[in-house]
C-alpha cells in the first residue's frame, strides 16, 4: 500500500485481533498460507491472467483467451518447477473455469481411484504431463441424476479384446462434460458393461476421443460444444460437450469405487463454497464500510451502510458461514482421506457416512452461497449490479455448483435414506457412529429441554448443540414414524421427500455447527483470535435457529421466548463483530487481481475506479454510438416531421 491512500485504514484500527493468526487459521496452516500468498501475487502480477475483459469478449474470442491462459499457466508450472501444490494453487487463482479444472480434477482421480495398476500406470503419467487432455463423461442428453438409467452401452468383444462403446440413442449422447466439447482428447465414460449378452451394470472406461496428431474426432465418434450457458462470460469459458461414439479402448473397475470419483469432488466442492462465499462477502463488508447514506446531522458524515442493523444482520451471517464452511470442508477433507485409506485395506464401513456427508454437505453449502452471492450484490444496491463488481459474474460461475456433481435436492434424499435407516437400527446391535452418532442419545434428545433463560446462555456451546441435535433427531424420528405407516416404503419415500429433506437440512447444518464447535476447542494462537471465531461460530448457530425457527418450535426443542432471546443475543453479537468485520475480511488474504471487483478493492478507493472502469466500456470508444446514423438519427428526424404536421 505505499504511496496509496487507504479509505479503510480507520477501519483496520478498529480490528481487536491479530488479523496476520487469523489468516494462517483461514489457510489452514502456515505453510499454506505462505504458498497462497506468494503464488496469489504471481498470478496477479502476470499480464496473460488479466480478467477485467471477460464481460465484453465474444465467446470465441473468449474461449481462445482462456486456452491461451491455460497455455500460459502450464508454462509456467514448468518453467518455475511448481510443486502438484503450487500447481494447484495457481489454477485457483487463475480464477477462469477451463478444461484444465476437469483434467486435474475429475479425469485424474478418476484413473487415481478406479482404475487397475496396470491402466494407472499407462495413463497416468501422460495425463499428469498433459500429453493427453481428459474430462469425465457421465452425463447424458437424457439422464444425469439417474446414474444407472445411463443408456450408453460398452460391449466386451472377445474376438478384437475391446470394448464398443456405443450411443444407440439421441438420448444417450454425452451431454455436459466439461472439456469434452473442444478440447479434451480423453475421457472417462461411463457406461452400461455387457459381457456374453449380460448387463453388468455401469462402469467407467477410458476412451480415445481426439487425434494426437491433427485433434480431429476418431472415427464413429461426433463431438461438439452444447452452447452458451446463463451469464455473459463467466462458465462460458469452458466448452462442455456433447459426443455420439463408435469403439474404443478397455475395462478397469472395481465395483464398490464406481462414484467415487463423485465422493471426491463433492468433497472439494465444499472448501470451494467457502471461497466463492468469502470472496462475495469480503466485496460487501468492504463496500458497505465505503457507502454512506442518510443520517447525516448538521452537514455531517453520511452512514456507512455497514452500521445499519439491517445490513449487519444480511451480512454478518454470510460471513460467519464462509468461517463455518471453511472448517467444515477442512474436517470433511479429513474424512475423505480416512475412508480412501480404509477402503484401500478392503475396509467399506464408513463409505456410507463419507457418502451422505460430502452429498449433504455439498448441496448445503452450495445452495447456500449461491444465495449469498445474490444477497451480497443486493447489500452492494445499484453497483453491485454493475460486472466491475464482480458480483454478477462470481454469480453465474458459481450458481451451476447447485446442480454439477448431483442435483442439492437429489442428493439430500441420499442423506434421508441415510438417516432413515440410522433411525430403523436405533435399539438394535449397531450403534449409531461419527455424525449420526448423537442419534445413540435419542431417547434423551427426544423429551430433553433447553435451558435458556436469558440472552447470554445461547452463548454456552453445549446448549446450541444440545438445540440443534434435538430439532435433528426429532424431525427424523417423525418422519420414519410417518414413513412406517406405508405398506411400501418407496412410496412412503416419494410421498414424504420434502419432509426428509427437511431432515436432511437439519442434520447437515447440525455438522457444520459441531464441526466449527470443535475447532474452537483447538489450541488457536494469537490475540482475540479465538475470540472472534467464537462469535462468528454463535453468528452462524443462532442465524440458522432464526431463520427455521418454525422447525425448532414444532419439534418442541425451544420455545418462543428462547428464540426471541436468541434474536436479542444475535443483535449484540453483530455490535461486537462490527468493529473487526474489515479485519475478519482482510483475513482471506484476497489480492485484488483475485476478487476481480472494483467495490471490493483493499484501499477502499472505489468512485475514482467505478468511474475509470465504467470509461473502459466497448461502448465508449465512439461518443456518437455505431447505429446512430441508421437507427436513432432517422428516428428523431420522423419525430421532428410528425411534430410539425
Ligand atoms: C480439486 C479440483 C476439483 C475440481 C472440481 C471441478 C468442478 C468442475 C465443475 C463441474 C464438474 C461437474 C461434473 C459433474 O457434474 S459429473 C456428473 C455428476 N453426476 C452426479 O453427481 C449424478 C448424481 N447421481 C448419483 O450420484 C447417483 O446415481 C444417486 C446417488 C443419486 C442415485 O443412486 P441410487 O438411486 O440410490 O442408486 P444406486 O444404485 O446408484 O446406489 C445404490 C447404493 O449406493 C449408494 N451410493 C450412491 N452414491 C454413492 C457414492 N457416491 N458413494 C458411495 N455410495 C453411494 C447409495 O446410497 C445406495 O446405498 P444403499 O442404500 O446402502 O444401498
Ligand atoms: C456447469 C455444468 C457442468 C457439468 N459438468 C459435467 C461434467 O463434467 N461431466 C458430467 O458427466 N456431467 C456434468 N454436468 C451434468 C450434471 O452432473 C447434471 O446436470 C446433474 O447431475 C443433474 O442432473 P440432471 O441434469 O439429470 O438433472 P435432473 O435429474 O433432470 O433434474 C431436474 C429436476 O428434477 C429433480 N429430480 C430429479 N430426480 C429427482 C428425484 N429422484 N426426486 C426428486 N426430485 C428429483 C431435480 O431436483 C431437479 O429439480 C454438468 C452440469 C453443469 C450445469
Amino acid at each position: 500500500m505505499d504511496g496509496v491512500v487507504d479509505h479503510l485504514a480507520d477501519e483496520r484500527n478498529k480490528a481487536q485481533f491479530d488479523v496476520e493468526e487469523m489468516k494462517i487459521v483461514w489457510a489452514g496452516s502456515r505453510h499454506v498460507f505462505e504458498l497462497s500468498d506468494r503464488i496469489a501475487r504471481l498470478v496477479a502480477s502476470d499480464p496473460v491472467f488479466r480478467k477485467d475483459n471477460r464481460a465484453t469478449l465474444s465467446r470465441k474470442d473468449l474461449f481462445k483467451n482462456t486456452l491461451r491462459k491455460a497455455a500460459h499457466a502450464w508454462k509456467r508450472i514448468i518453467e518455475l518447477r511448481l510443486s502438484e501444490e503450487e500447481a494447484s494453487k495457481l489454477r485457483f487463482y487463475v480464477d477462469e473455469a477451463a478444461f484444465t479444472d476437469l483434467h486435474w480434477g475429475m479425469f485424474v482421480p478418476a484413473i487415481k481411484g478406479q482404475a487397475t495398476e496396470e491402466q494407472q500406470q499407462k495413463w497416468l503419467p501422460l495425463a499428469y504431463k498433459m500429453q493427453i487432455i481428459g474430462c469425465y463423461a457421465q452425463t447424458e442428453l437424457g439422464h444425469g441424476s439417474n446414474v444407472q438409467g445411463l443408456e450408453t452401452t460398452a460391449t466386451f468383444d472377445p474376438q478384437t479384446d475391446e470394448f464398443d462403446i456405443h450411443s444407440p440413442t439421441l438420448t444417450s449422447s454425452k451431454w455436459w462434460p466439461g472439456g469434452l466439447g473442444k478440447v479434451s482428447t480423453h475421457a472417462v465414460v461411463y457406461a452400461r458393461l455387457i459381457t456374453d449378452g449380460q448387463e453388468h451394470g455401469v462402469h467407467g472406461f477410458i476412451v480415445q476421443l481426439r487425434s494426437l496428431d491433427d485433434h480431429l474426432p476418431l472415427p464413429g465418434i461426433t463431438i461438439g460444444d452444447i452452447g452458451m450457458k446463463f451469464g455473459n462470460g463467466a462458465y462460458n469459458t469452458m466448452d462442455n460437450g456433447v459426443t455420439r461414439n463408435g469403439k474404443c479402448v478397455r475395462s478397469n473397475v472395481p465395483r464398490q469405487l464406481i462414484y467415487g470419483t463423485m465422493v471426491f469432488v463433492r468433497q472439494t466442492i465444499v472448501s470451494d463454497a467457502s471461497c466463492a462465499l468469502s470472496r462475495a462477502v469480503c466485496i460487501a463488508t468492504r463496500y458497505s464500510a465505503v457507502r454512506r447514506q442518510f443520517g447525516s446531522q448538521n452537514g455531517g458524515v453520511e452512514t456507512q451502510v455497514i452500521d445499519y442493523k439491517t445490513q449487519q444482520n444480511r451480512l454478518f451471517p454470510l460471513l460467519a458461514a464462509a468461517y463455518a464452511f471453511r472448517f467444515v470442508g477442512e474436517w470433511l477433507k479429513w474424512l475423505y482421506t480416512d475412508v480412501t485409506q480404509r477402503l484401500q485395506a478392503n475396509d467399506f464401513s464408513t463409505l456410507p457416512e463419507a457418502h451422505a456427508c460430502t452429498a449433504g454437505l455439498k448441496s448445503l453449502t452450495t445452495t447456500f452461497t449461491a444465495d449469498a452471492i445474490e444477497e451480497c450484490r443486493k447489500l452492494c444496491g445499484g453497483h453491485g449490479y454493475l460486472c466491475s463488481s464482480g458480483l454478477p459474474e462470481l454469480f453465474a460461475v458459481y450458481v451451476p455448483a447447485c446442480t454439477y456433481e448431483g442435483d442439492n435436492v437429489v442428493l439430500l434424499l441420499q442423506v434421508a435414506r441415510f438417516l432413515m435407516k440410522t433411525v430403523s437400527q436405533l435399539g438394535s446391535e449397531k450403534k449409531p457412529v461419527g455424525t449420526t452418532a448423537y442419534m445413540g442419545r435419542v431417547e434423551h434428545l427426544m423429551q430433553c429441554r433447553c435451558s435458556v433463560q436469558k440472552a447470554e446462555d445461547w452463548l454456552n456451546p453445549n446448549t446450541i448443540l444440545e438445540a440443534f441435535e434435538a430439532r435433528t433427531a426429532r424431525m427424523s424420528v417423525a418422519v420414519a414414524q410417518k414413513l412406517a405407516q406405508f405398506a411400501n416404503p418407496e412410496e412412503g419415500f416419494l410421498e414424504l421427500s420434502p419432509n426428509l429433506v427437511e431432515a436432511s437440512v437439519a442434520h447437515c447444518q447440525l455438522i457444520v455447527v459441531s464441526k466449527f464447535i470443535e475447532k474452537l476447542q483447538q489450541d488457536i494462537p494469537g490475540k482475540g483470535v479465538k475470540e472472534l471465531l467464537g462469535m462468528l461460530c454463535n453468528i452462524y448457530a443462532l442465524n440458522i435457529l432464526h431463520k427455521h425457527l418454525g422447525d425448532f418450535l414444532s419439534t418442541g426443542s425451544i420455545t418462543p421466548k428462547q428464540g426471541s432471546l436468541a434474536n436479542d443475543q444475535l443483535r449484540s453479537l453483530y455490535s461486537q463483530v462490527r468493529p473487526n468485520a474489515i479485519a475478519l475480511v482482510d483475513a482471506f488474504n484476497y489480492t485484488d487481481h483475485y476478487l476481480g471487483s472494483v467495490l471490493g478493492r483493499y484501499d477502499g478507493n472505489v468512485y475514482p475506479k467505478l468511474y475509470e472502469e465504467a470509461w473502459k466500456d466497448p461502448l465508449n470508444d465512439s461518443v456518437v454510438p455505431d447505429g446512430y446514423h441508421e437507427y436513432i438519427r432517422p428516428l428523431l428526424k420522423n419525430q421532428l416531421r410528425n411534430a410539425r404536421l
